[in-house]
C-alpha cells in the first residue's frame, strides 16, 4: 500500500469534516493510505511546506490558502502542476470556471486543486436582532442600511453588534472587486508581476473609515486578524459577523440561534449594484519529487474529491463551494437548498456575473507577507490611531516593496 501524505490547516469541525472524507476514501480502496497531518494554521501550513520542500521532505499534497497562490505558481521545481498528475482522461472542464480561474495558468490548465474554495458573506444572529426590537428580516443588502441596523443594535444595549473574520479579505480584497474597483494594477496582478497595490482609492478609504468609525462607537468590535471573531459570533455574542461561506461548519455545529446567511453587503454609494465577490479557502498543491505510485495515488485521491457525491457532501456540510457543476446540480436536486435557505448565497454571489478584470481575483506575489501589513495598518485604524487614509497610503507603500522584491526574485 503506497502513502499519501496530505498537509491540511484545518482544526475543529472542518478538521473533522476532512478527516471523514480522508477516510472514506482510504476505504473505499486498498492500494493507497492518505495520512492527513494539521500543520497549523494557514500561514503555517505555507511555511511548513516550503521549509520541507527545501530539507527535501514535502509531503504529496500540500494545502495552500488563496494567498499563497503566486508563490507557489512562481516556485518552479516545487510544485507538479495538477493537470500533469491527472494525466490525459483528466476532464478540466467539469470544474465551475470562476473556481477553478484562481488556480489557473494562463494557457488555461489548473496548476492545483481548488479543493476548499469560499467567499465571504453576511452572518446574521436573528434572535439578537429580535431581543433588540429590530425586525430579522430587515433588509441589509447595502452597508447604509446596516450602519442603520448597527445604530439600532447600539441603541439597544447590544455589545457586539458586528465582527469579522480575515479584514483584509473581506473588507478591501473582496470589497475591492465587488465595487468593481481595482485593488492592484495590471488586473490585480493577473497581468503580470509588474502589478501595485491601489487599494487606497476613495471607495476604500470611505468603506475602512466607515468601519473605523463603528469601531470607535462601540458597533464594530475586531477580534483578530483570521477568523477568531467566529468564536464570538458561535457563542451568541454578536448580532452581524462577516465571514467566509465556510464558517458554516462551526455555525451549524455551534450555534444555539436562530442564524442565516446573507450576501455581502455594498455601499450603494459607491456601486448601483454590485460585481461578483472573489474566492478565498485555499487549493490542494501537489509537490514535487514524488514516486510515480504516489502520484497515481494522489490522482486517486483528487479523483474522489472531486466526485459529485463526495463533493456535494462537502459543499453542504461546510459552505465551501461546489467545485464541479455536477456537485451544484445534485446538491440542487437532493433539495439542499430548498432546505437550508441561503446556502447557494456564496455560489450566487461569485457567479452572477461575468467577472472584470477587478474581479477576477488577486495574484500577487508575497501576499501573506502583505496581508501581514494590512492587518497592522487597519489595527490602527481600528484602535483610532491613524485615519483610514494614512493607513492604506501606509500599507500600499509597504506592500509595494514586498512587491517589488518578490518580481526581482522571480525573474
Ligand atoms: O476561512 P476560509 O477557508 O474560507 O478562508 C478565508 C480566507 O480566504 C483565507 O485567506
Amino acid at each position: 500500500q503506497t502513502e499519501i501524505e496530505f498537509w491540511h490547516a484545518f482544526t475543529g469541525r472542518l478538521g473533522e469534516l476532512v478527516a471523514e472524507q480522508v477516510e472514506t476514501f482510504n476505504a473505499s480502496q486498498s492500494d493507497y493510505k492518505v495520512v492527513a497531518t494539521h500543520k497549523g494554521n494557514y500561514s503555517e501550513t505555507l511555511n511548513a511546506g516550503i521549509a520541507a520542500f527545501r530539507a527535501g521532505e514535502q509531503p504529496d499534497i500540500l494545502m495552500v490558502f488563496e494567498v499563497g497562490t503566486a508563490t507557489m505558481m512562481a516556485a518552479k521545481g516545487a510544485i507538479k502542476p495538477v493537470y500533469e498528475v491527472m494525466g490525459d482522461g483528466f476532464d478540466q472542464s467539469k470544474y465551475i470556471g470562476s473556481v477553478k480561474g484562481y488556480y489557473t495558468s494562463p494557457d488555461g490548465n489548473m496548476l492545483s486543486l481548488p479543493f476548499n474554495s469560499s467567499t465571504p458573506v453576511l452572518w446574521v444572529n436573528r434572535d439578537k436582532l429580535s431581543e433588540a426590537g429590530i425586525d430579522p428580516d430587515t433588509d441589509m443588502s447595502t452597508w447604509e442600511q446596516v450602519g442603520d441596523v448597527l445604530d439600532q443594535l447600539k441603541g439597544a444595549g447590544v455589545d457586539c453588534p458586528l465582527t469579522t473574520a480575515w479584514q483584509s479579505w473581506i473588507h478591501l480584497e473582496n470589497f475591492s472587486a465587488y465595487h468593481d474597483t481595482p485593488f492592484a494594477t495590471k488586473s490585480n496582478g493577473f497581468d503580470g508581476t509588474d502589478t501595485e497595490l491601489a487599494f487606497n482609492s476613495p471607495a476604500q478609504v470611505a468603506h475602512i473609515g466607515a468601519l473605523g468609525d463603528w469601531a470607535k462607537d462601540g458597533k464594530f468590535i475586531y477580534a483578530g486578524r483570521r477568523n477568531e471573531g467566529g468564536a464570538n459570533f458561535r457563542a451568541g455574542e454578536c448580532a452581524l459577523f462577516t465571514e467566509s461561506s465556510a464558517g458554516y461548519a462551526g455555525i451549524k455545529a455551534e450555534a444555539e440561534f436562530d442564524f442565516e446567511v446573507r450576501p455581502l453587503p455594498y455601499w450603494k454609494a459607491v456601486a448601483d449594484e454590485p460585481q461578483n465577490t472573489i474566492i478565498g479557502g485555499a487549493s490542494l498543491w501537489v509537490m514535487e519529487g514524488q514516486t510515480d505510485a504516489e502520484y497515481a495515488g494522489v490522482a486517486a485521491f483528487m479523483d474522489f474529491l472531486s466526485s459529485p457525491e463526495i463533493q456535494a457532501k462537502w459543499h453542504q456540510d461546510t459552505g465551501y463551494l461546489p467545485i464541479t457543476s455536477e456537485a451544484g446540480d445534485l446538491t440542487r436536486e437532493q433539495g439542499f437548498y430548498d432546505a437550508n435557505p441561503g446556502t447557494d448565497i456564496a455560489v450566487i454571489q461569485m457567479t452572477a456575473k461575468e467577472p472584470t478584470a477587478n474581479s477576477k481575483g488577486l495574484r500577487l506575489g508575497s501576499f501573506d507577507q502583505i496581508r501581514g501589513i494590512i492587518d497592522e495598518e487597519l489595527e490602527a485604524v481600528w484602535s483610532g490611531d491613524k485615519d483610514a487614509q494614512t493607513a492604506l497610503d501606509s500599507a500600499v507603500e509597504r506592500g509595494n516593496a514586498l512587491l517589488r522584491r518578490f518580481e526581482q526574485s522571480a525573474r
